[in-house]
């Protein structure tokens, strides 16, 4: 693997898997668990209840308990992705990982589970006996041919959907990046010639669809690790002599000579450049071992520079991975209570990836990539997993295709309504910082930390440069090397450092202070003093000269006296007044909240102007805007005090016509449910629950920030600071690394562009 392509050491993988709570999963309880009432529903004796309903009508499991939305990740490790047979309990971080990206794209639990087997009746049967428990069951890293017959006998066992992960979300993501890149390249696929590496579980099924799809048979030529697959081997299981051709070509090499397609599901290295250079022009080379394919994509565009190149891998462009299939399949086929997942139900799902990636991007996915590199084309042939459409339109061609053929206990009623459900059910926010994350990635800046000295800077600072989100400049003194040397930094000296005692620049950084000091009572000497000696002046100093694009600090002294150091140098932006913004991350919905960092009591002026600024912030995070005034009052119920201002920020906003929906004053729980809304304040203009919440005052903003991550049920990212004239954020003096990379990367988003 090329160096390059590292963004992360081993033992940031293993931190990342064990700091804190081992592993990626936890369980949470969605109901009250609170009072003895609680319980008594929740246990003996309430829970006797919904058994008896169950056993009189078993259909009633999913009403009453979680498993209409509940996957079993099941795997015995034989084919941990390309790492070979390395056994069921090796196999879990892989497990974990997709019940997390089950959850995290589609919003369907998941559960793994290791059966420590190489026997496929006793796994058989073990699995067989789980049916009750789940919606689904998706099975994982299980090697051919073993897992031909445990998913068939499964299937035929289990009246819910049985899919084989590997073998059909494989099949069905590069039968998607195949048709495009045929279009692409002009070829049609009845007489597209293909060679196939690998001839396991993903090779197998992915060159059965092909063929469904109307790649012919003896186009296809399959070799495994003996080479070609052809008629006159007498070693081959029914699997593979089923893909047999009668051909004289015996090698990789010689199957490739002139192919228009290599697809390769088989392991690291397996495709050399000069199989490379023999193949047909603008060859399609799909490289899908994980983590490390056929071949690179650079040593295959140094040959054939002609070339549309996929790998598995999420850091190159044509992500061919089964990720793109297996949350949203089965969110279709959970919605529509599916037996099973059909021939029909992996088409569709094939066409749709296709057709995505074929519609014009949204800006804010196309942000996240520079704006650059997508749209459809050699570089974009496939949607990138954090594509915000994918739920709705890959979820949906699934439930639809279920209903046509008959296998939906539970068919939907309007398809209008269900997209839209679809489209609510994907946490924004967490789609947002992933897009923020790839924005910060691909327009990397400068940005400066200012307290380079912390070891959760220095850590934050590692991980922001290694992760490819920028370069990271350090304030701080000699040792700063010797401290990124002792946190297992190889090459400290590629780290920059700004130490304010000795930099060449202390010079312009004092210049430019005392210029704007000098008349506020400060004499050169004591300007040369707060240089020296403090971080935040020097390290705003040299922001403001350009010597970075954005800053962070805050982890060594309170917020309020960073800010005032850092509004000594920096000015406010024109017309802006500068405010705190949280990102409140909640199970099921994500809201902004301002002002938690400035201005105690806003005036009405000031509050128009917050909300403004935090519309303009939610459309950069991909929301669209829906302001609301918060207040202890909704539209002057219960009467009180202290609500002028915000009647008065409604006011100006509709004065001055805005571009985006606001309403106030209103309290927080009307704020966030439109059914309220709607029920008692019909007239109210919002059209759906606040995503913006601009409080009456900092007592109640800070309090409520600071409440909420306390408590620890919801996520709490910021307060971001906005309306200064350049980016510096100023972190909780509790912020851990990986918020500070957070903040790190949204300093970087602020900045000018
Ligand atoms: N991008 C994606 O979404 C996915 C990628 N994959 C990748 O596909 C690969 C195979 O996985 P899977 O099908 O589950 O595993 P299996 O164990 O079922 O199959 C492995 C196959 O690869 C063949 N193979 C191994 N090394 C070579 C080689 N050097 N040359 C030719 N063939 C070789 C084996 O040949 P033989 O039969 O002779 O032993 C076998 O047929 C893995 O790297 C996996 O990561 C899998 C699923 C999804
Ligand atoms: C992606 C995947 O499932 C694999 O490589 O096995
Ligand atoms: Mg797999």
């Amino acid at each position: 693997m090329s160096e390059a392509n590292v963004k992360f050491s081993e033992q940031e993988a293993l931190d990342f898997h064990g700091l804190g709570r081992p592993g990626k999963l936890e369980i949470v309880a969605s109901k009250p668990m609170a009072t003895q009432r609680d319980l008594s529903l929740a246990y003996s004796p309430g829970v006797a209840v919904p058994v008896r309903a169950i056993a009189a009508n078993p259909g009633c499991a999913y009403d009453y308990t979680a498993k209409g939305n509940l996957v079993a990740v099941i795997s015995n490790g034989t084919a941990i992705l390309g790492l070979g047979n390395l056994g069921a309990l090796a196999s879990k971080p892989v497990m974990e990982g997709k019940a997390v990206l089950f959850k995290r794209f589609a919003d369907v639990d998941s559960i793994d589970i290791e059966v420590d087997t190489e026997d496929a009746q006793k796994f058989i049967d073990a699995v067989a006996l789980l049916g009750p428990s789940f919606g689904g069951i998706n099975l994982e890293d299980i090697a051919a041919p073993a897992c031909f017959q445990i998913e068939q006998e499964l299937k035929e066992r289990m009246n819910i959907p049985v899919f084989h992960d590997d073998q059909h979300g494989t099949a069905i993501i590069s039968a998607a990046g195949l048709i495009n890149a045929c279009l692409i390249t002009g070829r049609e696929l009845g007489s597209v010639k293909v060679v196939v590496n690998g001839a396991g579980a993903a090779a197998i099924a992915c060159t059965e669809l092909m063929k469904a799809m109307g790649v012919r048979g003896d186009n296809v030529i399959m070799c495994d690790r003996k080479g070609v697959i052809h008629k006159g081997r007498d070693d081959l299981d029914q699997w593979k002599s089923a893909h047999a051709v009668e051909t004289d070509r015996r090698s990789l090499t010689d199957a490739l000579e002139g192919a228009d397609v290599f697809l390769g599901l088989s392991a690291a290295g397996a495709l050399k450049p000069e199989m490379v250079e023999k193949m047909a022009p603008q060859p399609i080379i799909f490289a899908m071992a994980n983590p490390d394919p056929e071949i690179l994509p650079e040593d295959a565009k140094a040959v054939r520079p002609d070339a549309i190149l996929a790998t598995g891998r999420s850091d190159y462009p044509n992500q061919v991975n089964n990720v793109l299939g297996f949350p949203f399949i089965f969110r279709g086929a959970l919605d529509v209570r599916a037996t099973s997942i059909n021939d029909e139900m992996k088409i569709a799902a094939a066409n749709a990836l296709a057709e995505l990636a074929r519609e014009a991007v949204p800006e804010e996915v196309a942000a996240a990539y520079g704006g650059h590199t997508h749209s459809f084309g050699p570089e974009y042939i496939i949607p990138a997993p954090f594509d915000p459409r994918l739920m709705e339109v890959v979820a949906s061609a699934v439930a639809e295709a279920a209903m046509r053929t008959g296998v939906a206990q539970k068919p939907i009623e309007n398809m209008d309504k269900y997209r839209q459900q679809l489209r609510a059910r994907l946490n924004p926010t967490a789609a947002v910082m992933t897009l923020a994350y790839e924005a910060a990635r691909s327009n990397p800046k400068r940005v400066l930390f200012a307290e380079g000295e912390e070891s959760n800077v220095l850590r934050a600072a590692i991980a922001f440069k290694e992760g490819g989100y920028g370069t990271p400049v350090l304030v701080g003194r000699e040792d700063v090397h010797d401290q990124l040397r002792a946190l297992g930094v190889d090459k400290p000296e590629e780290y920059e450092v700004l130490n304010s005692r000795n930099s060449p620049l202390v010079g312009r950084a004092v210049d430019f202070i005392y210029a704007r000091q000098q008349r506020q009572g400060l004499l050169r000497r004591a300007v040369e003093r707060m240089v020296n000696q403090d971080r935040n002046y020097f390290g705003a100093a040299m922001l403001a000269l350009g010597e970075a694009d954005a800053m962070i600090t805050g982890t060594t002294r309170p917020f309020s006296q960073s800010l005032n150091q850092v509004r000594t140098i920096i000015d406010d932006a024109e017309g802006a007044t500068p405010f705190g913004v949280n990102i409140i991350v909640g199970r099921h919905q994500a809201v902004l909240m301002a002002d938690t960092a400035v201005h105690e009591r806003p005036n009405a002026e000031q509050l128009a102007a917050i909300a403004r600024s935090s519309a303009a912030f939610a459309r950069m995070m991909g929301l669209e805007p829906r302001v609301a005034f918060i207040s202890y009052t909704t539209f002057g119920n219960p009467p009180g005090m202290h609500v002028e201002d915000l009647r008065g920020a409604v006011k100006i906003l509709d004065r001055s016509s805005v571009d985006f929906e606001y309403e106030g004053e209103m309290a927080p729980d009307v704020a966030l449910s439109f059914e309220a809304q709607r029920k008692f304040y019909p007239f109210s203009r919002l059209t759906g629950p606040a995503n913006v919440l601009v409080m009456p005052g900092l007592q109640s903003a800070n309090l409520s920030a600071k409440l909420l991550r306390a408590l620890g049920g919801e996520s709490v990212i910021g307060p971001i600071m906005l309306g200064l004239k350049q980016s510096v954020q100023i972190a909780p003096m509790t912020a851990s690394a990986s918020d500070l990379v957070t903040l790190a990367v949204l300093a970087a988003g602020t900045a000018a562009a």
